[in-house]
């Protein structure tokens, strides 16, 4: 391993303390101080990434990221990264060139990450970026009481980094790639809305004609055309109004179907990796936050281009009656702004923390539903209502301190405007006293008046609109354009299974040991392969491994002699059938769940399929038979009725590699006694892989093999019986 302290290279950069704070990312919970850290150091060299990303490579769970994940995060995004241990705190004052990340113990507790950007010589302190606190001085003694692993991150930052501007350029096609399809109606809209905006303006118009000219010279024939004009104008204007909100709602309508079912498109498309440490809840949240980004689109196409066209046209027209007054009037622009600009940040930062505190209400009452069973079992039921009043209580103290600051924002708003009334009215009534200004005048401009300032008001919220909208859109778009899996693919008809060979594979998750190592294993077309080994030593990982859910980190995956990876993930998960440990029904017909697609085409397919490969006799006690429904909307199965059928699922693709996954576990002995026969007919035709922990299904494999200890070892048959074997056998 290098050691950064062995050679000083030069002098420690330029340590700007405000370049820093920009650059520090906080951390968005206690787990997340790592990744946090390594997001710093990126942004620190003008890089991007987002924390999900960093979570998902660094394999950072609730408990937080060990050092080994961190650094093969770092590897992934561009650092040149090594974990080492310091020999003493002097090391970082004298050797350290570049930040580094240091694994830091608080209050002799709570492991944390922090950043520490070098030795300030001129104050004698570490200047440390803590993505909890913010960037702070340190001295030695501080120091020294919490990094006492001594343990740090030396990442050096190569060419790979993915710079900022690259990835807020992505983001930007993505985003109008999404709207494009808007623009004409968008325009329309935009257009009647302008129309409306000079419609409007008739009132305040036809008020100063009718007090300064029609009704002293009481000419009843001007009357008359007046009001009918006006009559027409302001029916034109509801007509046109109500036209646009047409407009408006179809395009939201449309907006909302295409970013959603692109977003969830892209969601199921994520890697399994991805939602192993998701929370359901969360992602539910943020489908539902996709809404705030077409509120926004219509309200910028739509208020924002009204607003500014009645307060310009109405300052014009005040200008021309009295200029002092239209000055007064523009006076509320930089009061509004400077109002925007003092409540800004806060509002951000609070309607960021309502959505992260919603969507954990979200995932919490899913997890507990999900866990209803549990938690009857435990009698716990006044132990989760806590911690659902916690949860949820902590959402509306959010939702709370958000909607004061609003009250506290409109209440400024308000009072700036009843301060500016008052006073634009006090100037036009000593206007109309020296009579330099008529008294239809002085209604026109009152009308105006009550018009541009809430236009000013709506406009000075449109930033928060839009950043209420940017929030939304990161935490979408944070999940959508992470690297898919490439599933687009048709699956190839032709291809056919003669053989699996696995040579050395080792696997671990991010940032976590090393959970199969040096594996090889052999598979042919019409071989049954056992595989047993204790609870945890990673038999279902390596059926995801060869579910291709997970990349191997070492190892030939050879499939017909030839690297698999020749063959695309469609092809080759058509190719598998898996009967995996947790069974999942969907909200179905039992014909639903066996074929995952229409029913309609293949009822009939189906039930032909269940009576010849004998699943009739089971299927066809449901209540409804094949009609009967699964899942959270219907009949909850036994654990043995659910393999089974998972197992009609598997076969009913016509698979040609079963990866059985402990299938007969929750069986009785007459249903799994039907299983194996069955297997045993279908194994001429296709290769079977099957976990077990039960030692007669050892006796009908060609080979098994026991996973001890990381390592995968081939079982002769006279020693199954044998210790340390029959230790793991039932
Ligand atoms: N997504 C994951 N991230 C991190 N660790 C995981 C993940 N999935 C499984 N593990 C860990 O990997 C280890 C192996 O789990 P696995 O389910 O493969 O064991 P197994 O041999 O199938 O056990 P059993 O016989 O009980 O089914 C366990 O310690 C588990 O906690």
């Amino acid at each position: 391993m290098k050691n950064p302290f062995r050679s000083r290279n030069s002098a420690l950069p330029g340590l700007y303390l405000d370049i820093l704070e920009k650059t520090l990312i906080r951390q968005q919970g206690q787990s997340d101080c790592g990744v946090a850290c390594l997001a710093s150091l990126l942004a620190y060299y003008g890089g991007y990434s987002r924390l999900e990303r960093l979570r998902e490579l660094s394999g950072t769970d609730a408990q937080g990221t060990t050092l080994l994940g961190l650094c093969q995060a770092a590897r992934q995004i561009g650092f040149d990264a090594d974990g080492m241990q310091a020999d003493s705190i002097e090391n970082l004052k004298t050797d350290v060139s570049v930040p580094v990340i240091l694994h830091v113990l608080i209050d002799n507790v709570l492991q944390h990450y922090v950043v520490c950007y070098g030795w300030d010589a001129a104050r004698q302190q570490f200047l440390i970026g803590d993505p909890a606190r913010g960037v702070h001085h340190q001295t030695t003694d501080e120091l020294a009481a919490i990094w006492t692993s001594l343990v740090l991150l030396h990442p050096i930052p190569t060419e790979r980094l993915v710079k900022q501007a690259d990835e807020k350029k992505q983001q930007r096609t993505w985003l109008l790639n999404l709207v494009r399809a808007d623009i004409p109606l968008l325009s329309i809209a935009t257009g009647l809305g302008i129309v409306t905006a000079v419609l409007g303006l008739s009132t305040a118009i036809f008020s100063q004609k009718l007090v300064d000219e029609i009704l002293p010279k009481h000419d009843t024939k001007r009357l008359m055309l007046g009001i009918g004009l006006l009559a027409v104008l302001l029916v034109a204007r509801a007509g046109v109004g109500f036209l646009r909100g047409l407009l408006l709602n179809r395009q939201s309508r449309d907006f909302n179907n295409r970013i959603v079912n692109q977003f969830y498109g892209s969601l199921l498309r994520l890697p399994k990796s991805f939602f192993d440490s998701r929370k359901t809840g969360e992602l539910i949240a943020r489908l539902n936050d996709t809404g705030r980004i077409q509120r926004t689109i219509s309200h910028l196409t739509g208020a924002v281009i009204i607003n500014a066209l009645v307060v310009l046209i109405s300052v014009g027209y005040i200008f021309t009656y009295a200029v002092p007054v239209g000055l007064l009037t523009l006076l509320s622009i930089p009061l509004f702004a400077a109002l925007v600009w003092r409540y800004h940040r806060r509002i951000i930062n609070g309607q960021r923390e309502v959505m992260a505190a919603s969507a954990r209400t979200e995932s919490n009452y899913v997890d507990t539903i999900q866990g209803i069973d549990v938690i009857k079992t435990a009698n716990r039921e006044s132990f989760f209502s806590a911690i659902t009043k916690t949860v949820y209580g902590h959402y509306q103290d959010r939702a709370y301190s958000l909607g004061t600051l609003g009250l506290r924002f409109n209440l400024t708003a308000e009072v700036i405007a009843a301060l500016l009334i008052t006073a634009i009215l006090g100037a036009i009534s000593w206007l109309v006293v020296q009579k330099t200004m008529q008294l239809g005048e002085m209604m026109a401009v009152l009308t105006l008046v009550g018009t541009i300032i809430p236009a000013v008001v709506s406009l000075s919220l449109t930033n928060i609109q839009l950043q209420e909208a940017h929030v939304a859109f990161d935490r979408m778009y944070e999940y959508a354009h992470l690297q898919q899996e490439p599933t687009e693919h048709v699956p190839d008809p032709t291809f056919a299974f003669e053989s699996l060979s696995i040579k050395g594979l080792d696997f671990r998750f991010p940032g976590r040991a090393l959970l199969l190592e040096n594996i090889s294993l052999q598979l042919r077309r019409g071989e049954w392969v056992t595989l047993l080994g204790e609870s945890g030593s990673g038999k279902s990982t390596l059926l995801q491994v060869l579910q291709r859910f997970y990349t191997p980190e070492n190892g030939q995956l050879l499939v017909n002699g030839h690297d698999w990876q020749q063959i695309d993930v469609p092809t080759w998960r058509t190719a598998l059938g898996v009967v995996p440990q947790q069974i999942k029904l969907f909200s179905g017909t039992l014909l639903d769940n066996i074929c995952l697609s229409q029913t309609a085409d293949e009822a009939e397919a189906i039930v032909q399929f269940c009576r010849d490969y004998g699943f009739s006799t089971y299927f066809e006690q449901f209540p409804q038979g094949y009609l009967t429904i699964l899942g959270e909307d219907g009949v909850n199965l036994s654990g043995g009725q659910r393999q089974l059928v998972a197992l009609a699922r598997a076969l009913y693709q016509r698979p040609q590699l079963l990866l059985l996954d402990e299938p007969t576990a929750a069986m009785d002995r007459h249903t799994e006694q039907f299983v194996l026969d069955l297997l045993t007919q279908l194994q001429p035709q296709v290769g079977i892989l099957f976990i077990t922990h039960k030692a007669q299904h050892s006796e009908l494999a060609d080979r098994t093999y026991l996973l001890d200890g990381r390592q995968l070892v081939c079982v002769e048959p006279q020693y199954l019986a044998g210790p340390p074997v029959r230790a793991h056998l039932a």
